[in-house]
Order: structure tokens, then sequence, then C-alpha cells
């Protein structure tokens, strides 16, 4: 196979979607840092003006509402992360609003939460929310929904959540910017690690120290998400330039920066993707071997004939895991029925609960398009 030339992978980039670090818009003491602000908007403006859609998914809403709460840090309790991201989020947009207004470009703010994008009717909304504001000439600015996420829905980090926007906006690029200038082969402090300038599959990170976030304080995921937010969108298609704030110019003008990695796969299934990379399980459904041959081999619905056992306490609408008799993660679907009802259904065809209990027991346990298997 070619390797894709890296280079043109960037200039040829016609929809890009930009991530920006708490790290590199803020200081845990001084709140939002306007001059950073608006030199990461000098960059994307030059870019729009080049004829390229730009999505920014902008972390620094939790960082940038401590100064005004009068915390000094990162709070650990969900509650007052929470208000701090909703006194931060107003004051983030605001900023953004005020400096794109400088070259007279609008901005739309796009909040997101994992559970809506796992559901087929949320997620195709959201992919026309977001097309409809780049054709009206919007610049969307995602974050995640602090303020309603619960600690189980709960992203917590927009690295991955930059992978699976760059996704679902068929993005032709994906550039993260943080403080520091690239994946290092160990913790970037020490004089002895070097920048690794490109990754061309797992194997170049082998033996490569990944470390968490850095001194600053105010970033969540270090490269740790940074890395699995490159392997989402790298084997969706996507390539990925990871670089510092600082060098946003040089990484979207295809210049030599960071650490580029080369896409690896090509655009799958989209919502699928969320549900695998951005769930979590709320129980587990155990199949026999039929059911998992039927799901496996032949990409079936699961239905409750093949189900022998039932954990967790979730509702329909949910997230579970389908195990196989060892318990081995075969796949991860949405479930039709709350765990409660599902044992009495167990066993059973749907033919014979339609004629016992009604028509709307005819259903799948978890339909194949809600549906993904897992490799691992
Ligand atoms: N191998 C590595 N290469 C580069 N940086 C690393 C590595 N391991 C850990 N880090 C840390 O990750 C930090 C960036 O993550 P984070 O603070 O979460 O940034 P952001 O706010 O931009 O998301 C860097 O400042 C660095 O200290
Ligand atoms: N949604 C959170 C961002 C969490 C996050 O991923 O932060 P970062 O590691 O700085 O990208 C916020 O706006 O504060």
């Amino acid at each position: 196979m070619s390797v894709p030339d890296r280079r043109e992978d960037v200039t040829s980039a016609r929809r890009i979607v930009v991530k920006v670090g708490s790290s590199s818009l803020t200081t845990a003491a001084g709140g939002l840092d306007a001059d950073r602000v608006d030199a990461l908007v000098d960059v994307i403006a030059a870019k729009r003006a080049e004829g390229a859609e730009i999505v920014l998914v902008s972390s620094g809403a939790i960082a940038a509402g401590l100064a005004p709460l009068g915390l000094d840090r990162r709070p650990r309790d969900l509650a007052t992360a929470q208000a701090a991201a909703s006194v931060g989020q107003g004051l983030l947009v605001a900023r953004y609003t005020a400096s794109f207004a400088r070259y007279g470009l609008r901005v739309g703010q796009v909040l997101l939460t994992v559970d809506d994008m796992t559901r087929r009717t949320h997620y195709r909304n959201a992919y026309q929310t977001l097309d409809r504001l780049l054709n009206l000439g919007v610049l969307p600015v995602v974050n995640e929904n602090d303020t309603v996420a619960t600690e189980e829905i709960r992203f917590g980090d927009n690295d991955r959540l930059a992978a699976l926007v760059a996704h679902l906006v068929r993005a032709d690029l994906l550039v993260l910017l943080s403080d520091v200038d690239g994946l290092y082969d160990g913790d970037p402090v020490r004089h002895t690690s070097s920048r690794i300038p490109e990754v061309r599959g797992a194997a170049d990170l082998e033996g490569v120290e990944i470390g968490k976030a850095g001194r600053a304080g105010v970033g969540t995921g270090g490269m740790v998400t940074k890395v699995e937010a490159a392997r989402i969108a790298t084997t969706a298609g996507i390539p990925v330039v990871l670089t510092a704030a600082r060098h946003a110019s040089e990484a979207l003008t295809g210049k030599q920066t960071g650490t580029f990695f080369h896409r690896t796969g090509v655009r799958g299934a989209d919502r699928l993707l969320w549900l695998a990379h951005a769930t979590t399980a709320r129980g587990r459904l155990v199949l026999d071997e039929g059911a998992v041959g039927a799901v496996v081999e032949r990409h079936k619905s699961l239905l409750p004939a093949g189900i022998t056992a039932v954990e967790g306490g979730f509702v329909a609408g949910d997230p579970v895991d389908l195990v196989d008799e060892n318990g081995h993660i075969i796949a991860r679907g949405l479930v039709n029925f709350d765990a409660k009802e599902l044992p009495g259904l167990l066993g059973r065809s749907t033919h014979e609960l339609a004629r016992e209990m009604g028509p709307a027991y005819e259903r799948e346990v978890v339909h194949r398009d809600d549906l993904v298997l897992l490799r691992r």
C-alpha cells in the first residue's frame, strides 16, 4: 500500500476539526488568556479565508470558570467542576465570539453529550446541525455539555470527543493543539526525550512512554487521550497533526511540526464509532453459542431466545456489553428493554412473546444497527 504524503493530506483538507486544550487557553490562576485565544483565532481565520471549513473543539470551560469563582485549582468533585464549567463556558464562547468578530466571522456554540451521540436520531440531528452551520459560514465551537453530563456518561476528555466529531462531520484532518509540541518518546520535561515526528501505525508507539497531564494542572487526559484520539481518527481514515497551539499556523499549512499520525484505515459506520469508543456499558447480556454466531458471523440482531443471563441495572436505550459464556466481550449495543423486564423474556421466541404479551414484545433485544462488534 502506498503511504499517503503528509503534506498533501494537510494542504488538500477542506473540512478540518481543530481541538485546543485548556492548558493552551487558560492558566489555573488567571482564567482565560485573551491573547492566546486571539492568536489561535488569527490562525483559524486565515485558514478559513483560504476556503477551508473549520470546526473548533475547545476545552477550557472548567479552567475559565475557576478564577471567577475564586477557585485556585481544578475541582475534584463533579458538582463544583460542573458549576465552574457553567460559568466558564459562557465566558469562553463570549471570548471566541468577540475574537472571531474581528474577522467578520460568526461562531455557534454546540454542546454535546455522549448519550445523545449514540442514539440514532440525535446523532443524525447533530450531524445535520453542524453541517448546516458550516454551510451557513458559521464556525461551530464544540465542547462537551459539562453541566448535564453525569459521572457515568461523562466523556471528560475532549481529545476523543474531537476524534469522534471529526468522524461525525466527515473531516479530512484533525489537528490537536496542546501545550506540548508533539508526542515525545518519554516525559517531555526530560532532556533525553525526543519528539516523534510521525506515527504510521501501532508499531511506532511501542516503547513510547505515554504519560498523563502536564505541569499546568488545567488539562485532563495528558498524552494518553491524545494518542487514543489519534488512533480513533486514523483508523477511521482521518490523519492527525498533534502539536503546540503556538505552532497552529504551521500545522494548518502543512509545514513540518509536531507529530503527524498517518491515516491507517477507511471511514466506517458513523454512530457506531461513538458506541464503541465513547460509552460505558451499564450492564451485560450473556449469549449462548448460537446467539454469538448469529451476532458475530451473520450480523443478526440479538433476540431474547439467545440470552442466558442479564446483569446490571440498565434501562431501554442504554449501552450494554454482549458477552459469550466465558465472559469475553464480543460486542456493545443499545438495548431495547429495561433490565427488570428482560429475565422474563429469555430463551423465548419473539413470536411467542408477541402472542402472549402484545406486539411491542416482538422487538429485538439489540437491533443490529445499534450494535458494534468489539475485537479485543
Ligand atoms: N510522551 C509524552 N509526550 C508529550 N507529552 C506528554 C507525554 N506524556 C505526558 N505528556 C504530558 O501531556 C501534557 C498534555 O496534556 P494535557 O495537559 O491534558 O493537555 P491539553 O490541555 O492540551 O489537553 C503535556 O504537557 C505533557 O506534560
Ligand atoms: N469539557 C472540559 C474539557 C475537558 C478536557 O478534555 O480538557 P483538556 O484535557 O484540556 O482538553 C472543559 O471545557 O473544561
